[in-house]
Parts: C-alpha cells; sequence; structure tokens
C-alpha cells in the first residue's frame, strides 16, 4: 500500500533472487525501515522480535524462510531443519505451521536440484495469493459497510471500530479488517474508524493509526478501554477485526482485548465481524478457548513501552515499579457466538461449522 507516493508490500524478494527485504514493524510510525533478510536464522528472529507480525505475513516470512533454507541445502534434513526452527518462533497464528507444510510437502515431491529455485517460486506465488485473497475479503466486506451506510444520513460516516492491526501490516497488502475499509473510501463512502491503541505493543497506535493516515482514512486513535463506552452511546456502527486462528466451530483466536470487545459489542448490539482468509482457518480445531495455544511474551512489553523522545529518538521507558512482574498473554479467543459473520475470500460465513462449511464445501 502507499507509503507517500510509492506503492509497497511488505515483503518481497530482491533482485539477486535469494534475500528477502521486510518492512521492520519495530520502528513504526516512528521511523520507516527496511531490512533485508539473508538467512533462516534471519527470518527466524524477524518472526519471533516482531519485524514482522500479523498471521498472513508470518505466513510469507516463512515460505520464504523455507526458500533460504533450500538455497543453502535442499536436502530432507535441512528442511526438517527449517520447519522446526521457524514453527517454534510463535505459536499462535495457523498461517505459520500452514505455510511450513504447503512448502515442505510441495518441496519433498521434488528432487533436490530443483527444490531452491521451486521453492523461491512457491513463497512468491504464497505471497501474491495473499494478496488476492485480501481483496476478495475486502469485496465482500463491502458489502456490510455499504448496507450500514445506507442507513446513515448523507455525508455521516459509517463509524467502524478495530483491533491491534489487522491492516496491510499484517498481511502483504490490503490487510484483513482494513481491505474492506479502504474499498469504501475508494467507492467513496464516508468512513471513520476508531483505533484500538492495543496494549501492550500498541499495534494500532503505533500501525493501523500509520496505515489509515497514509491513506487519508479518517481515525480517532482510542485507549483500548474506551471501545465499550463509544458503543453504549451508539458511536460504533460495526467492529471489523482481524484472526490469528480461527477454530472449524468459528471460535476466533485474535489479539488479547478482542474478546472483551466482543462481548461490548454483544451487549451494545453492536454488529462484530472478523475477517480471515481460509489459511487462516485450523480446521483440525473446534474450540478455540481450550485447543488453540496462546502466545506468552515477555513481561517487558507490558512493564516498558517505546516512543520517541522530545529529542527525536525513539526509546523504551519503564512504566511501571521496578521488580513488579507482569503477566503477557499476546491473544484471547472469542467464541464463535459473540461473533456475527466471519468475512472470508469466498463470502461472509456465520460463526459455525455449518457456516463454515457452506463456503468450504470440500472440508466437509
Ligand atoms: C491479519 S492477522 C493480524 C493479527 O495479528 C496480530 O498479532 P501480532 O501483531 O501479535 O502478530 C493481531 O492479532 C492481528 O489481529
Amino acid at each position: 500500500m502507499k507509503v507517500g507516493a510509492r506503492h509497497y508490500h511488505t515483503i518481497w524478494l530482491n533482485d539477486d533472487g535469494a534475500s528477502v527485504d521486510i518492512i521492520d514493524q519495530r520502528w513504526l510510525p516512528h521511523e520507516f525501515r527496511v531490512v533485508t533478510l539473508k538467512s533462516v536464522d534471519d527470518v527466524a528472529v524477524a518472526i519471533r522480535d516482531m519485524w514482522v507480525r500479523g498471521a498472513p505475513l508470518i505466513g510469507v516470512t516463512a515460505a520464504y524462510g523455507v526458500a533460504l533454507a533450500m538455497a543453502a541445502d535442499s536436502r530432507n534434513t535441512s528442511l526438517d531443519a527449517v520447519w522446526n526452527t521457524l514453527h517454534e518462533t510463535r505459536p499462535t497464528a495457523i498461517n505459520l505451521r500452514w505455510a511450513l507444510d504447503t512448502m515442505r510437502s510441495f518441496l519433498l515431491e521434488l528432487p533436490e536440484s530443483q527444490r531452491a529455485e521451486a521453492a523461491y517460486r512457491r513463497a512468491a506465488a504464497i505471497a501474491d495469493e495473499d494478496v488476492d485473497l485480501n481483496r476478495s475479503i475486502g469485496m465482500n466486506g463491502l458489502t456490510v459497510i455499504r448496507e450500514i451506510a445506507a442507513r446513515k444520513k448523507p455525508g455521516e460516516p459509517v463509524n467502524i471500530l478495530t483491533h491491534c492491526n489487522a491492516g496491510w501490516l499484517a498481511t502483504v497488502d490490503y490487510g484483513t479488517a482494513t481491505a474492506p475499509i479502504y474499498l469504501a473510501a475508494e467507492e467513496g463512502i464516508p468512513v471513520h474508524v476508531y483505533v484500538d491503541e492495543t496494549r501492550p505493543r500498541n499495534q494500532g497506535a503505533q500501525l493501523t493509526a500509520w496505515e489509515l493516515k497514509g491513506h487519508g482514512i479518517p481515525h480517532t486513535l482510542i485507549v483500548d478501554n474506551a471501545g465499550g463506552h463509544l458503543m453504549q452511546h451508539g458511536e460504533v456502527d460495526m467492529v471489523i477485526v482481524g484472526t490469528d486462528r480461527t477454530t472449524a466451530s468459528g471460535d476466533v483466536c485474535n489479539k488479547i482485548g478482542t474478546y472483551l470487545k466482543a462481548l461490548a459489542a454483544k451487549d451494545n448490539n453492536v454488529p462484530f465481524y472478523v475477517a480471515l482468509p481460509s489459511p487462516t482457518i485450523d480446521w483440525t480445531v473446534q474450540d478455540g478457548v481450550r485447543e488453540i495455544p496462546i502466545e506468552e511474551r515477555s513481561g517487558d512489553e507490558v512493564t516498558f513501552v517505546q516512543g520517541r523522545g522530545a529529542g527525536g529518538e525513539i526509546a523504551s521507558v519503564r512504566v511501571s515499579p521496578e521488580g513488579s512482574p507482569a503477566a503477557n498473554p499476546a491473544f484471547d479467543v472469542t467464541p464463535a457466538r459473540l461473533i456475527t459473520g466471519l468475512i472470508t475470500e469466498r463470502g461472509i460465513a456465520e460463526a459455525s461449522p455449518a457456516g463454515l462449511k457452506a463456503l468450504f464445501p470440500e472440508r466437509r
């Protein structure tokens, strides 16, 4: 998407046909930095330390990690080693395992001599597919925004609340939750987005606000705990979020705090939508609360906050007493009963086994 006058994806293969460039999202919104990944270890650090983040982008980055591994050593042992190395970087987003499994099963069918080139081709195809999936999600989500806009007074914006960053920075392009927003704006539908800051990593404040500002989308940054209040006062027409793993029964695992937004939405009859590409569906899991592994990240992400100082330097400052322990579960699970609809590339599904199988009959 647009960064100034230039169009970017979040990840791309360099002209050397081997190394991969990414936008290092740790420094946004203050600095736009591009870094080059040249090895599996580079990819592992980039995923684990959230240089790149967001379920679809994690999957694409891992796919290129497999290609880097094959370029160095295309034996089966190398394929298994890169699978293990990257799989353990972050446990919750299913796209990581999906991409690793997809790459490994594809490459095992090939002779070692063909694997490196084929791996780069397949990783690029997964990246391109992500863009297409997100564009389709945008078109399907746009129908919901159009329906709400039709009930508003002329010129009145559709007020949308989103949590964390499920924008183009969480994918290769377009985003999932933001795709319908970008398409609505392109169609001239007035929209306004309430952006949850999304503690502790502040993906909303640092990434979603930066994205929306870059595209001229009206938005208001709010603290995570303000969403329920705004819904009580009729300020929110719909909620749309992303997901890191959605179960076959329609439960949604997403950034910590999503569940609380869904409870507030239910209590105030605000439609609560989840946007997702089908690789984010884990068809092997039914009960999200009991079965989805929730990443526990460092307490330092809670006790320190990063920002830009008066002198322009980017720094982290402590916000709690020395020695006060912090818990940092990075995700929670929203039960299907709280979800109005799952916006996929094939259409909008009811959050239920039947709803998902209706859109994905091959999964019956
Ligand atoms: C389109 S998936 C975006 C999803 O990923 C984020 O998690 P993280 O930033 O920790 O990778 C968050 O849960 C978003 O909703």
